[in-house]
Order: structure tokens, then sequence, then C-alpha cells
């Protein structure tokens, strides 16, 4: 398993982890981020950054804790120098504690640290040819190897303290022994695979695994018993080590200002600035004590470490004065140089992949895809993680990066598409508004009516009315017409059961010049042609012939028609209405409609409510019928009694909205005065109980001529306010015969 590696695909697009990787090794796919694990110089950044937990360090735990098990071979930690800063305990106590856990041995590294410095100390005394960078941080090294070949030879031949310190205690050991190095760095992890750490640390583990360690097997340092160190080398100033400037320090290098020999570069920036100097050519012969944190005390391990960088430097320098006061006046017991491997038999090697460079012009042409045209379009904002437009240009061709991934074009992107759908919204609404204002009623059913209206303007997909003859279909289509984007194009009301069979497809699809007897020069278009771009609405569709039918199907799938007598097929852009008062189920059943038909046009379907189902919407509609149709025949405008519109509303409506209107257009005409009353309205509209004597029940005659007599009495009598003479006046008939009616009827 890869040192770091992607567990989890919920990225969230923050770039954190682009932005913050120093050799751009995230490729970006399908919005997820994954690592580039032959590019990865295991900074460990992008692990920490990811707040969606997207990647693992991996842990070699469980292979030291059977390392702690095996009594045939000795355990031996090694401590980085940083851990007085990670460890509240003071470090003899940590040295208990590991030993508690199972570790034979613990030797500091600081130790291996004094050693590496003294060959520092020697190389820097040599004459300096060229610029040299420091090499025990492991990610720089990583970083040379896999992204700057070039500058191998400029990394100082020199092993890291912790290769050192394992060398020597490898080589002192008589008995079989694993050694494992607790530090802060996560590329530790990758340096012990070098070809020249063979045969020194076997396992690195992190101060948090060590941590986890304590905290699983109970151990609690602070309460520990403290131990010694176990150590070969009465020195101590390697101890300053992981702090930045530490290396020289340790050296006995000075760092004097004046001193343009030596410098120290730390952090992501100086570093990668200092690399391109020397490949440019541009840094004079100079040691660069160079790591990537700002020390090990700001490893990738402390990334969660709630103290301060300056802190933790802080607790390292007194550790190290301590040392070095309490060691003060010992005699120095140097290592026998051949026992250690920190001399210059260190070599490097390229492990670059190479990534194809793509040419100005394809440069630009992404560039473009992603507005930005001219230099000044390109922000150079690095939201992407990428420091330039143009590289994150490059990263897209390479197909490490997407196009989308620059949030000003983003941003650009949702704005058009929120004005959009702000503007279709806004239609949306006057339409809603428009509908409310044409569309009479309030009460569920209208509602309803209004909702199908509105959304069935919004799309293209075929629409069936059904519903009784009157209750609105045709103004139902006119208005998902009106309300659509099509409003200012045709809406072509065509009523299949008016054109004579023989007729219709020339009606419909139009004919060319000379098709049949009577047709006209030139030809005609037919009705689908005419309503091209608006809309079509056949009504009556379930009279249409099954030879029509089959026509009109073949139509409505392909979007194009064939005049009568054509060949050419004209493409069509129509927006169908059907409708029908019959029920196409059962006409279905019968053999006379045809099913595929009835499921090409059956998409978004509404059957229309009678009037007698909704008699709440009367009032309204009485109102604004009254209104229409006082303005269309310049009338002068009534008012409806309330007697009168108890009627209105008890009557069942057979003929529905289109029997009211009839009514209303009769009684404005009629009527004299500025109300209609009671008395005006129909005989057979007063109480539903069959006395319309149009009614299609059949009864015996008498029994008709009986009730419409005594609905008349009444009737008269109402309108004369019971006044019994002039009600008989009002039906001319004698006061006698009146009299004995009323005495028939047995109204008092
Ligand atoms: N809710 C309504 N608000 C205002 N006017 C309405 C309403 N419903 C119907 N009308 C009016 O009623 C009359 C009859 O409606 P329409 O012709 O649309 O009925 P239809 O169902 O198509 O009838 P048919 O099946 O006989 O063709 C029209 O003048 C129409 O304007």
């Amino acid at each position: 398993m890869p040192i770091v590696s992607d567990v989890k695909t919920t990225c969230k697009k923050c770039y954190s982890c682009v932005r913050g990787c120093p050799v751009n090794a995230i490729r970006f796919e399908e919005d997820q981020a994954e690592l580039i694990k032959e590019e990865c110089v295991q900074c460990g950044f992008c692990v920490n950054v990811c707040s969606q937990k997207n990647k693992v360090i991996r842990s070699d735990r469980k292979a030291v804790e059977k390392s702690l098990r095996n009594r045939r071979n000795i355990t031996i930690a090694i401590l980085a120098p940083s851990v007085v800063a990670a460890f509240d305990e003071e470090p003899n106590r940590l040295v208990g504690a590991l030993k508690k856990i199972g570790f034979d041995k613990v030797y500091e590294v600081a130790q291996g640290a004094s050693m590496v410095a003294r060959e520092y100390a020697k190389l820097y005394g040599e004459p300096i040819q060229k610029p040299i960078l420091t090499s025990p941080c492991p990610v720089i090294v990583n970083m040379v190897e896999r992204h700057y070949p070039s500058l191998i030879h400029h990394l100082a031949p020199i092993v890291s303290p912790m290769i050192a310190i394992a060398d020597y205690i490898k080589k002192q050991q008589k008995v079989s022994s694993d050694i494992v190095f607790f530090g802060p760095c996560v590329a530790k992890k990758t340096e012990i695979d070098k070809e020249y750490a063979k045969n020194t640390v076997d396992y690195v583990l992190l101060f948090s695994e060590l941590k986890a360690m304590f905290a699983e097997n109970e151990i609690y340092p602070g309460k520990v018993r403290p131990a010694a160190f176990n150590h070969f080398y009465e020195e101590c100033r390697g101890q300053v080590f992981p702090v930045a400037g530490g290396l020289l320090k340790a050296a006995e290098i000075s760092t004097d200002i004046l001193n343009n020999k030596i410098t120290v570069v730390e952090g992501k920036k100086e570093v990668l600035e200092t690399f391109r100097a020397i490949e440019e050519g541009k840094l004079e012969p100079m040691l660069i004590d160079i790591l990537y944190c700002k020390g090990c005390i700001d490893g990738p391990d402390f990334f969660h470490d709630n103290s301060s960088l300056q802190y933790r430097k802080r607790k390292v320098i007194e550790f190290a004065n301590e040392s070095i006061a309490k060691r003060a006046g010992d005699p120095e017991k140097p290592v026998k140089k051949n026992k250690v491997q920190i001399s210059r038999r260190v070599y490097y090697k390229t492990l670059q992949q190479q990534r194809t460079i793509p040419s100005e012009e394809e440069i630009r042409d992404i560039l473009a895809k992603s507005q930005k045209y001219s230099k000044e379009d390109e922000l150079n904002c690095e939201a992407c993680g990428y420091e330039t437009c143009r590289e994150k240009a490059i990263a897209v061709y390479q197909g490490i990066a997407e196009l989308q991934m620059c949030l000003p074009y983003l941003l650009g992107q949702k704005e058009n598409e929120v004005y959009y759908y702000k503007k279709r919204v806004e239609n949306f609404m006057e339409s809603v508004k428009e509908i409310d204002d044409r569309i009479i009623g309030h009460s569920d059913a209208i509602r309803a009516i209004k909702n199908f209206i509105v959304n069935a303007s919004k799309t293209n997909s075929n629409v069936l009315l059904l519903g009784e003859s009157g209750t609105g279909k045709t103004y139902i289509a006119n208005n998902i017409h009106l309300c659509g984007e099509r409003r200012n194009e045709a809406f072509v009301h065509i009523n299949c059961s008016a054109i004579p069979k023989e007729l219709i497809e020339a009606e419909l699809f139009g004919y060319e010049e000379g098709a049949f007897t009577g047709a006209r020069k030139g030809g005609s278009p037919g009705k689908f042609q005419q309503a091209d771009r608006g809309t079509i609405f056949l009504d009556e569709i379930a009279d249409m012939s099954p030879a029509m039918q089959a026509k009109l199907l073949q139509v409505i799938q392909d979007k194009e028609v064939q005049r009568v007598g054509g060949q050419q097929t004209i493409p069509l852009d129509v927006k169908i209405i059907t409708a029908t008062n019959k029920d196409l189920q059962e006409e279905i059943k019968k053999g006379n409609f045809r099913e595929d038909l009835y499921h090409r046009i059956n998409v978004l379907t509404f059957t229309v409510p009678s009037l007698r189902e909704r008699p709440e919407d009367i009032p309204l509609l009485v109102e604004y019928l009254m209104d229409k149709l006082t303005k269309k025949y310049q009338l002068p405008l009534k008012t409806v009694s309330k007697e009168a519109m108890k009627v209105l509303c008890e009557y069942k409506w057979p003929g529905n909205v289109r029997e009211l209107e009839n009514l209303l257009e009769r009684l404005l005409n009629m009527v004299e005065g500025s109300q209609i009353r009671e008395k005006h309205v129909p005989l057979h509209l007063w109480k539903n109980e069959n006395i319309n004597p149009l009614a299609n029940e059949v009864q015996p005659l008498e029994s008709l001529l009986e009730k419409v007599e005594k609905e008349t009495i009444l009737n008269a009598l109402k309108s004369t306010n019971n006044n019994r003479t002039k009600a008989a006046n009002l039906l001319r008939v004698s006061r006698s015969n009146f009299y004995e009616k009323l005495k028939k009827y047995g109204i008092d």
C-alpha cells in the first residue's frame, strides 16, 4: 500500500489539496480528487487539509506490534528530536513508557544528527563549487528525484540523522533487531525504502501513532517511572536539528547575514523558488540548508497540534540547552568512522514521470473554453489550486485538471443559469397571474385547472382534455397556448366531428395542386402547417375515422406531414392538444379508437369537471360572463338578485358553462330594468325536479303539464307578492278558475 492513498470519494471540490500540493500530484476526474501516486512527494499536506478525510497515511503499527511480541529479536525505538515538542511529558518518562510497551532500547535520533552535522561541517570546509542542497528532509529529496531531476547532483550525498543512527545501532547490535523511528514526518516512511537506507530503519511511525499505542495499552507516560535513553555518543548538538537552521547550528556553521556561502530555505514557496533559481543558474555556489517544512517541528504530524510553532521551538531549544548543561565536561567519545554510513556514498535516482506539454495553440484553446480570451481574462486567482490560469490549462491538457475547476468561470456560468431560471420563474408567475384573471372560479377544481394550464404550457408534451360539452375545454386549450412560449404564434382549432370524412386529410395536412378535383391552384397548406411553431387543437378527437387516426398517429410520431398528392415531407414544430367529451377507454374497447394513438395523446391529461360539481363557482362566473357579454353586445350591465342567484346555483347545468353563458345572454337581452330577479329565471331552472320540459326523462304528459301548471302559478304568485287577482290576470285566467287550481294543487 502506498504511503498516502485515497480511501473515499466524497470530494467537495474545495481544491485545498491541489493548492497545497507542491508538485500538482492531484488529479481531478469527474469532480473527485485523486492522488497521482507516482508523482506524490509525501509531504502529507493533502491528508491533513482534507476535511472529508478522503486520504489516509499508511500505518505500520501492526508490524511493529508483531515485532514487539517476537521474542527472538529485539525492538529498538529511535525518537526524532522534535519529540519534546510533541509530548508534554518529560522525555525520560517517554522512554519508560516505550519500554513498558515492550521496546528493548530507546535512542535519541539527535545523536545521529550530531554525526550528520559533522559531515556537513566537513563538506562546508571544502571548496564549494555549486549550490549544495542539504538532504535530511525526505520531502526535498522526493521533490528533486521526482520533479527536478536536473538538481540531483546538487543534493548533498549525506544520509539523514535517522539513517545515520540506525545504521550505527544495527552495526553495533549482536542480536537480530528491528528499529522503529518515531517522528512527525510522513515522508520518512518512504525514506526507509531507498537503496541507501537498506538494513537501517525497519519501520516509521508518527508521534500520533505512538500516542494511539500508549492509549490503547492504557499507558500514561506522565505516570510511568522515568528511564534513561540508550546512548553511545556523549554529544547533543543534534538536538536543535528540528528547528529551522538547526543543522547549521549543530554543525557549528555560522549563519551570519554577511556570510553568502550559506543560506537557510524553508517552506513550500521558498523551496520552489530556490529549485527554479538553481535550474536557471541564478544561484552562486553555496550551502543551502533546505527544509520543506519550517523545521521538523512544523512537520505534518503537528498539523492539528494546537500549540504554536514558536512554543514548539522554545521547547526544543530549552531541552537542547538543558542537555548541553548536563553533559558539559563529559569526554567526547566519537563514533568509529567506518561503522557509520554517513559519508558520500548516498546516491539518488531519477523518478520523474514525463508529462506531455501542449502547444501554445492548444493552451489558448483550453483557456478559451473557460472564457479566457485575453491576458486580462486570466485572473490567476489560484482558487483552482494552480498558480496561474495557464498552468491550470496545461493540467487540463494533461488530464489532471478539469475545465470547470475555475471558480470565476463557474460563478459566471451559475449566474447565467440563475438569470435564466429567474426569468423562467418570472414568466411562470406572470402566466399564473394571467390565468388567474382569465379562468374564473375559486373551487378546488378550478385551482387544479389553473395549475394544469401553467404546467402544460411550459412543455411541448401532448395534452389531452376530457370532460362534458361546454365545460371549457376549448377555453383551457387556448389558455395553455397563451401561457406558453408559443403565444405569439398561431392557435389553430379544428373540430374533427365537423369536417366531412373525405375532406379531413386535406384539411389537416394540406394538398398539392391537382391532388383532387376542385383542388386549388398552387395547392394549400393544411391546419398542421398553419399551426407550425404554434399550437393545434384537435377537438372531438374521438369522432375521427380509423383511417385518419392512423395518419394522425404517424404525424404525431414523426413530427412531419406530407400534403395530399405530395411527396415531400414537411417538418413541424407543433404543440398538440386534443379533446373529447367521450370516454376514450370505452371507445378503444368498442374498437372505435386506436389504443396506440390514445397512448400518444394521453401524456398530460386533465378531466375538466362539470359545472354541477363546482356550484361555488357559479356566482363568480355569472359576474364574469355578464361583464363579458355586456361589453360584447354593448348592453347595459344588470345585477342578479340573491334569490335569482340561488336558483342559478341550485340548477344542475347539463350544458355547463356554455348553457349558463347562453342563459345570461338571453336574460341581458330580455329583462327590463337593472336587476335580473327570480321571476325572470326560466321555470325549468327553479327546481331540479325535472320540471324542465326539455328534460330527457319520459313521463306521462298529464303529470308533466300539472307540474308545469303548478310551478307557473307559484311563479305568478311570487311575482305579484301573493296578490291572487293580479296573479290570475297575469296568467290570463278567470278568478274562479284560478281559485280552483289553487285548491287542486293545495296552494294556500
Ligand atoms: N372557467 C371559465 N372561466 C371563464 N369562462 C369559461 C370557463 N369555462 C368555460 N368558459 C366559457 O364557457 C364557454 C364554453 O367553453 P368551451 O367552448 O371551451 O367548452 P368545451 O368544453 O370546449 O365545449 P365542447 O366540448 O362543446 O367543445 C366558452 O365561452 C368559455 O369562454
